[in-house]
């Protein structure tokens, strides 16, 4: 008998819903407790420290020497009142994941000899941790191996529990090169958003409000993921390797009854969500919608938007949280993009949006004509931008996980488009067949919103925008839903390409109402001329169909789309000279930077890909192989003793047909396990990075379907007490 995956069975059905502890106080009550939140500050600092940190937080201005010194006094002092004994700069290095080394606030004062509890200023603004590990796609060499962590004052230091009881002040931080290159998510990504907010604040102060001075990008991070039981987890090597299943046939149940989706929270997983969700309310994160998502064992967490540094911050900590939760409850959580074939994969969805300091949010439509102008300036200029910019979108979203999503099973399809529903669609056909400004001048003294036609842009569109879930970026109401990033995803690195490509499109757009505006036209004649052009020259990208048809990939091409599936060709777009010069000349990457990030993805693909092929390869031989010929070995065995009762052949036919298949069905295994492994050899020897990822991608990720397809098979032949990996329909089956 399989004997690990029955104990893991009977581990899993046995488990008690584990225990949460419930705060008395109401969630406004405890939101944030656990963060160095302005209330905080306020209460600590001197009123001048309280107003440089602010000042610093709004403005991204430096801090001095005192004021630091006096903020981390206060951190300090706050952070041991609630358990801290360490401290972290916290950072997101291209790894993926979060990063942390605790250093502790205990010392010895080398003047008296005794203990103290020090944290300076200095210790606060920087640090240097042993970075030599981290990817760096060749911009440091390990003699200079040096990289240093920065504090960012704009998302809040907070506490982290660890699991023996004490606690760690962990700092928001961003992780540059000694030379000063970023090694990380969050040093473009600020930069990105001051860039937005240049660009969108001088259009919104130039042409609608002159009260405006600070524009910022905000998100809402949808986070899908699945759950599966701790044991069941340990007993596939796969999951534990590669966070996904490489083997195992279709359950006779998936999502084929769509009973999962919204259905009643399983107990255990709600006990789960309560746990993390409390958790991360202390730490200032907005949770606040939970529910079941299409295929069984897969759910969702939601929070309210922020602004985008402080979403993406949380979305990484959420992350890393739920992972810690989960170990509580005996589950384990699968970020990746595509766990199981044939149910649905695994998004993050990016709600994206601008928000004016005056409280405005320039992609939400409004009654009032000069506004609803305000909003049609936004929004035809990100389907511009995202027009010109497909191919971007789509490198910033490319993930060997991400591979398998998009395009199976209701994920959007590697082709970037926008859908914009019926009512905006209709808009900008109307705005496209506007009349041309040189008649417009004709007509003076009209009431030239209604002649423009824009008081025919319902308030109400939020109520009547529908949906569409197959597009991998779509308009739904007041902000653009970008549903192609993978689950696993940073969404700082999306984002920073989003905020990048928008605001680079924004001062385009204001060169050149500014062009017309010299030549005597009315403001809002100039910026519909403009806009109108816009919404002709971006059309193609506009798709309101079913995105998940084939009849699409078709239409794609004859508009002539990019559709890249995979990976390294998706990446290769940022080695576009045009991609170089585009986020060189606004200084949110240096061409060194682009580079190295083009080379760590690029490894990043190989080694994912290489992981998954090993397992591969150890399971088919050692778990399924080897399982099969032991089984078969019984079935010889009963067709000998068949015989020599002298059975009539026609009896066990059959059984020779079992034995047959297999047989046919290992030495398929065995043979092209050893193909991927030349394959794989071969790939290695390749010098050129980029012709390595593809070899993996092709030639070496090509034997993964045949080797499944021959295991899967086996799967439905041998005795159900002897296989060795628990099946989908237990991994999926979550109480
Ligand atoms: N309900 C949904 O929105 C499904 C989304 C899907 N899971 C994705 O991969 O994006």
């Amino acid at each position: 008998m399989a004997i690990t995956r029955f104990k893991a069975l009977e581990l899993a059905q046995s488990r008690a819903t584990a225990v949460v502890k419930i705060p008395t106080e109401k969630v406004s009550d405890y939101y944030g407790n656990m963060t160095f939140n302005d209330e905080v500050m306020r209460s600590l600092l001197s009123p001048e420290a309280y107003l440089k940190i602010t000042t610093a937080i709004n403005t991204g201005s430096k801090i001095d020497r005192d004021a630091a010194d006096e903020v981390a006094a206060a951190m300090k002092s706050w952070a041991i009142s609630k358990g801290a004994t360490h401290y972290t700069h916290w950072f997101q290095p291209l790894t993926g994941t979060t990063a942390e080394k605790h250093d502790s606030f205990f010392d010895i004062d080398l003047s008296t000899g005794k203990a103290v509890e020090k944290f300076k200023g200095s210790a606060l603004v920087q640090q240097e941790p042993d970075a030599s590990s981290f990817p760096n796609g060749g911009i440091r060499s390990t003699f200079e191996a040096r990289g240093y962590t920065g504090w960012d004052p704009s998302s809040p230091a907070f506490i982290m529990e660890n699991a023996a009881g004490t606690a760690t002040l962990c700092i928001p931080s961003v992780f540059v090169s000694y030379t000063g290159e970023a090694l990380d998510y969050k040093t473009p990504l600020l930069k990105s958003i001051e860039l937005i907010d240049k660009a969108a604040t001088a259009v919104v102060k130039e042409y609608f409000n002159r009260d405006v001075t600070k524009v910022v990008p905000t998100v809402g991070i949808e986070q899908e993921y699945f759950l599966v039981d701790e044991a069941l987890y340990n007993a596939r090597p796969d999951l534990m390797m590669a966070g996904r299943t490489v083997f195992g046939h279709a359950p006779a149940k998936g999502q084929q009854l769509e009973d999962h989706y919204f259905g009643s929270i399983p107990t255990r997983v709600n006990a789960f969500m309560v746990d993390f969700e409390i958790e991360a309310l202390k730490l200032g994160m907005p949770v606040r919608t939970r529910h079941n998502e299409v295929a069984p064992a897969q759910f969702e967490v939601a929070p309210t938007f922020e602004e985008a540094n402080l979403a993406c911050d949380h979305n990484a900590l959420l992350m890393d949280l739920m992972s810690k939760v989960a170990v509580k409850h005996k589950l384990k959580v699968l970020f990746h993009e595509k766990p199981f074939a044939g149910i649905n994969g695994s998004g993050k969805h990016n709600n994206w949006a601008l928000g004016t300091d005056t409280g405005v949010n320039l992609l939400g439509p409004s009654s009032k004509p000069k506004e609803n102008l305000r909003f049609l300036t936004f929004f035809v200029n990100v389907v511009k931008a995202v027009h010109d910019n497909a191919d971007l979108l789509r490198a910033s979203i490319a993930s060997s996980g991400n591979e398998h999503r998009l395009g199976a099973n209701e994920a959007p399809p590697a082709i970037v488009s926008v859908f914009l529903g019926s009512t905006m669609n209709n808009v900008l056909d109307d705005l496209e067949n506007m009349k041309d400004i040189e008649e417009f001048q004709l007509e003076k003294g009209d009431n030239v919103y209604l002649k423009l036609g824009i008081n025919k842009i319902p308030s109400l569109i939020l109520d009547n925008t529908d949906r569409n879930r197959t597009s991998p970026f779509a308009f739904t109401g007041n902000k653009f839903e970008f549903r192609a990033v993978g689950s696993s995803a940073n969404s700082a690195a999306p984002m920073t390409i989003l905020n990048t490509i928008v605001a680079n499109q924004l001062i385009l757009f204001r060169k050149e109402v500014d062009a017309i505006l010299e030549k005597g036209v009315k403001k809002e004649l100039a910026i519909m001329d403009v806009l109108k052009r816009y919404a002709k020259e971006s059309k193609k990208i506009r798709f309101e169909g079913n995105g998940y048809s084939d009849e699409w990939v078709e239409e794609a091409e004859k508009r002539g789309l990019s559709n890249m599936k995979t990976t390294p060709e998706a990446l290769l777009v940022y080695t576009r000279p045009e991609s170089i010069e585009l986020f060189t000349k606004y200084g949110i990457y240096s061409k060194e930077e682009m580079h190295a990030r083009y080379e760590i993805e690029l490894e990043n693909y190989i080694k994912k890909i290489q992981i998954e092929s090993r397992v591969v390869g150890d399971m088919a031989i050692n778990h399924i192989v080897s399982t099969s010929l032991k089984y078969q070995t019984q079935l010889v065995e009963n067709v000998k003793g068949q015989k020599e009762i002298g059975i009539d052949p026609q009896y066990f036919a059959p059984t020779i047909e079992m034995i047959k298949k297999i047989s046919e069905y290992t030495s398929k295994i065995v043979l092209l396990q050893n193909d991927m492994t030349e394959a794989r050899k071969e790939a290695n020897n390749v010098e050129n990075l980029e012709e390595r990822a593809f070899l993996y991608g092709s030639k070496v990720k090509g034997y993964f379907e045949e080797i499944r397809y021959a295991v899967d098979k086996l799967e439905l032949i041998i005795d159900d007490d002897e296989w060795p990996l628990p099946k989908y329909r237990e991994l999926l089956m979550i109480k």
